[in-house]
């Protein structure tokens, strides 16, 4: 794992995006492109810097890590933080591949979820956040599947619940994560900076589901 020390959050978020960017750009070159990027707390300024970039949007795939199960109304909605802050300007021409549908529980719209998923793989640019828990996408420690999406022969995406989740998941798997041809893990401040040094410590998926992208993943971290 390589880690970056940045002096500020804004310096981080700024340069994330323009790594992003550039990666996108590059990947455009040979074809479409599949950016996977987390929900949450962390990402937004990245997200807002990124949706201005200057590039084809129109041939890039966007699509969460994780979603949690609610729908867009909610403030929890990782796919309504995407509308508003990443899906906008420049990014607007973007696809959305999505990882929600109205119904009560995941398991019902997996079928439906996973063709689009599958189809927009490899994932060109995969950007990470994780919690203090050490759980990175809603792959949690102690999870009902984790076991299974832990699994190498693992499908792309399967539903999680978890002890400290309020509310049901759906999360794509160790497999596909870990194919991504870039990987970025964005983190703030000195409970996760423990947290992830922690997990490349312990090197145990079960514990630490993060590890399964440490070996290839950059850190950005700021205080
Ligand atoms: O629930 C989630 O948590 C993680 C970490 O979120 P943060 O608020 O600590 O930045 C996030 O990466 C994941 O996508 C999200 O669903």
């Amino acid at each position: 794992m390589s880690l970056i020390e940045y002096p500020s959050r804004a310096a981080m978020f700024s340069a994330l995006a323009d790594i992003l960017a550039d990666e996108l750009r590059a990947a455009l070159e040979t074809g479409p492109a599949t950016l996977v990027v987390p929900g949450g707390t962390t990402p937004g300024p990245v997200f807002d810097q990124l949706s201005q970039a200057d590039l084809d949007w129109s041939q890039v795939r966007v699509m969460l890590s994780d979603e949690r199960w609610v729908p867009e109304s909610s403030d929890r909605s990782n796919t309504r933080l995407l509308r508003e802050r990443l899906l906008v300007g420049n990014a607007a021409a973007a696809q959305l591949v999505p990882f929600y549908a109205p119904a009560d529980q995941p398991e019902d719209q997996l079928a439906t979820l996973s063709g689009p998923i599958e189809a927009a793989l490899p994932i060109t640019s995969l950007l990470l956040g994780m919690g203090e828990d050490m759980h990175t996408a809603s792959l949690f420690p102690g999870a009902d599947l984790l076991e299974q999406a832990l699994a190498d022969d693992a499908p792309v995406l399967l539903p999680m619940r978890a002890p400290g989740a309020p509310e049901p998941r759906l999360t794509l798997t160790a497999p596909v994560l870990r194919a991504a041809r870039n990987t970025h893990i964005v983190l703030t401040g000195a409970g996760k900076r423990t947290a992830v040094e922690a997990a490349r410590h312990l090197d145990d998926p079960q514990a630490a589901p993060v590890c399964i992208v440490l070996k290839d993943a950059t850190i950005h971290w700021a205080d």
